[in-house]
């Protein structure tokens, strides 16, 4: 076919336009990286620029830093399951055999490794919520079995009792001689504890308690260690008093009491006690489940755990707090710390998840250019979307959680008020914000990783139905995520009455001022890149959105409430709300990962932390482009700026991607699944498999 003839003007602009589709295209298109040394770039076509921006990183310095002083309590555990293959999850495993195993499991880590967590509960909750982790990482059922009886028996009868429950229960808490429940859900209250129903009335007589399910609704439900294995409950009950006439009872709200279910030595149930069993869940069926039912159960006075309130030989209650309402705050406040332990927890099966899919991606070849080898599926543009921003995600929420347990561990240590309010919303919001990523997350890992990610020796779907209801226990997380918001907007209120914020809500008192100004039109539009990876930038626009959000909800609180009062106000707004917590906790993130990687002492692993993080920022300023857009904070040369740098940077990540998953320091006796193997990957598989 004969050519058309251009005339030279219009074949210099069409020069122009190829060559600045080709430089655009540097930035864009997928780079196969063979897997055959002897292959050069040049003859896969790739681009010179390729290697040259891969960055250098020192996987054992990155590791370190990032794992710190708990790398060894976690290791040693590691090192205890590798010697010890029977106490290994098979795949297949019954209900009770598997709960069987978990309790050997978590018997054999404080029996024959000798760790003690309630110890570290108390003295280093740090150390403590590295132990559940790792635990978790050998199999969920574990870390939540470990919870179950550290963080919500054992931390219950810490936090909410007093010395004397101290003296008597912790020993036997701690060795295990005393396995416990935290009874409080019910099978008609979950989300609302102070809609429970079960009562312990005060019987003055006899200096008792009577513990009582009044109806089948206020069956305790879900109780983990029930079914089984557990000696003792802290029931969550509402506290009934005598009335001062002796006509009727006085409700004083929520309050936990000790109560033994089954005795010590047969191991029955004990009289007015019943137990049944949960049954077989979706996941984690190594943790006990089960309900109970009380009936007319005594328990001595002593067994309530009265930190918070107290009653007296003669049926007198005292309390430092003057109401139910700041009782019960005080009462959950304590309970944070399971909390704490799902968000790091989520935040390592996060990690497994992305060291399988990523090796594996690294590993599998399917299609090349013709006549070439085929390339690396982590080549493909679409599958370095899919993982790359999750893998920076990972390393945010690292930093993020290893925060969180600082400020925890700084709370209960040295008793630092201040910290208290800080602790308590970011405990709630980034559980409910990572717990949620993981979940979804979970899903996108596997289909990475085509058929092969279907098989369940490669972890996918145990991990996915295990950790899948993270998102629900320790608080439902669109529950929790409303606490944040609720927290925000007192925070709103309290700056325009000049009061203090707390410490994580700091760069509120700036950026309300940069919102109620309009957006800079200059600014708008500045594309380069060394103001799109500027940290101030990518900080000022996760605050403004944050601010804008906040500013919006409370006009539009303010208004419904006048026509639908409080609650349905609330209600009317409450996407809006549910928004505006998970932008703030992005905001947290996003400052905690900048000054994670401004102190960094080591510049090469500073930079490939900076690299993350700027993929990080900008893929969640992307993702939310619309609402930037929307206010012309972003101009459209900006916006699509933003669009390439991302993909740019996911591209660059990519080329350190095994490095950085390298430094999560999962031995393979851990992530375990063959096609995470590296190079041993098929043959572990097809030996799997029985060739
Ligand atoms: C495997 C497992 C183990 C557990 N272990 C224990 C244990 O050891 N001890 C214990 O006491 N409990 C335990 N639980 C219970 C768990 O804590 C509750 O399931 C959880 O608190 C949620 O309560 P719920 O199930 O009543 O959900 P609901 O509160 O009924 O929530 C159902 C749905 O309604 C929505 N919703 C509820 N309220 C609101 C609202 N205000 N605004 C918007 N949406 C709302 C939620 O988002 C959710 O989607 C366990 C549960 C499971 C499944």
């Amino acid at each position: 076919m004969e050519q058309k003839k251009q005339n030279p003007t219009a074949e210099n602009e069409t020069l122009i336009v190829s060559r600045r589709i080709q430089r655009v295209s540097l930035h864009l298109a997928p780079v196969p990286r063979p897997l055959h040394e002897h292959d050069t770039q040049e003859q896969l076509g790739l681009f010179p620029c390729a290697r040259s921006a891969k960055l250098e990183v020192e996987t054992e310095k990155l590791s370190l830093y990032m794992r710190g002083k708990y790398r060894e309590i976690q290791e040693k555990i590691y090192e205890y399951f590798h010697a010890r293959p029977e106490l290994q999850t098979p795949l297949e495993i019954s209900k009770d055999d598997h709960r069987e195993l978990c309790w050997r499991q978590m018997y054999g880590l404080i029996k024959e490794a000798g760790i003690r967590p309630l110890k570290y509960v108390v003295e280093d909750p740090g150390k403590y919520f590295a132990i559940v982790e790792a635990a978790g990482a050998v199999d969920i059922s574990l870390g939540i079995k470990l919870g179950v009886q550290y963080s919500l028996w054992g931390g219950s009868v810490i936090n909410l009792g007093t010395k004397k429950h101290k003296d008597k229960y912790f020993e036997g808490i701690d060795s295990l001689e005393y396995p416990g429940c935290f009874a409080m859900t019910e099978l008609h209250h979950g989300s609302n504890v102070q809609g429970l129903q079960t009562v312990a009335t005060f019987d003055p007589i006899t200096d008792e308690f009577i513990i009582n399910t009044p109806s089948d609704g206020a069956i305790k439900w879900w109780i983990g260690n029930a079914a089984v294995h557990g000696k003792f409950a802290s029931v969550f009950a509402k506290l009934m008093l005598p009335a001062h006439d002796a006509k009727g009872v006085s409700d004083m709200g929520v309050h936990a009491f000790i109560v033994p279910i089954r005795d010590l030595k047969t191991h029955q149930a004990l009289p007015g006690i019943e137990i049944h069993d949960c049954g077989h869940k979706v996941g984690l069926n190594g943790v006990d489940n089960g309900a109970l039912r009380f009936t007319s159960v005594r328990i001595p006075r002593d067994n309530l755990l009265n930190r918070f309130g107290d009653v007296s030989r003669d049926g007198k209650y005292t309390s430092s707090l003057p109401t139910i309402n700041k009782r019960f705050a005080a009462t959950l406040g304590e309970l944070v710390g399971g909390r704490v332990a799902l968000a790091s927890s989520s935040t390592s099966v996060l990690k497994i998840a992305n060291a399988i899919a990523i090796r594996y991606s690294l590993l599998r070849q399917q299609f090349g250019p013709p006549k070439q080898p085929e390339v690396s599926i982590l080549d493909y543009q679409s599958q370095q979307h899919k993982l790359m921003p999750m893998l920076a995600s990972t390393y945010t929420f690292h930093f993020a959680t290893s925060y969180l347990v600082e400020i925890y561990s700084q709370m209960k240590t040295t008793h630092v008020e201040q910290l208290v309010g800080d602790v308590h919303t970011l405990s709630a919001g980034l559980k409910a914000y990572v717990t949620s990523y993981t979940a979804k997350s979970l899903s996108v890992c596997r289909e990475a990783c085509g058929g092969h990610g279907y098989a369940a020796v490669n972890r996918f779907g145990i991990l996915r139905n295990d950790h899948d209801i993270f998102q629900t226990f320790e608080g439902d997380n669109t529950v929790l995520l409303q606490q944040v918001a609720a927290d925000l907007l007192k925070q709103y209120k309290q700056k325009f009455q000049g009061g203090t914020l707390a410490v994580t809500w700091n760069y509120l008192r700036e950026s309300m001022n940069t919102y109620l100004s309009q957006p800079n039109p200059v600014t708008a539009r500045w594309e380069g890149t060394e103001h799109l990876r500027d940290p101030k930038f990518q900080l000022d626009a996760f605050r403004y959105r944050t601010s804008r959000l906040l500013q919006s909800a409370a006009v539009r609180l303010r208004k419904h409430s006048k026509t639908l009062g409080g609650f349905g106000a609330w209600n009317r707004c409450l996407n809006h709300l549910l928004t505006l917590a998970e932008s703030h906790i992005e905001s947290v993130i996003l400052a905690k990962f900048i000054e994670t990687v401004e102190k960094c002492p080591d510049a090469s692993t500073r930079a490939a932390l900076k690299l993350v993080c700027d993929l990080y920022a900008l893929n969640q300023i992307w993702n939310d482009i619309g609402t930037y857009r929307n206010v012309d904070y972003v101009a459209p040369n900006k916006a699509k700026a933003i669009h390439k740098l991302t993909d740019y940077l996911s591209f660059q990540v990519r080329n350190i991607a095994k490095e950085l998953v390298d430094a999560f320091d999962l031995p393979n006796h851990v992530t375990r699944a063959p096609i995470a193997m590296q190079s041993e990957a098929y043959a572990q598989y097809t030996q799997y498999v029985g060739f």
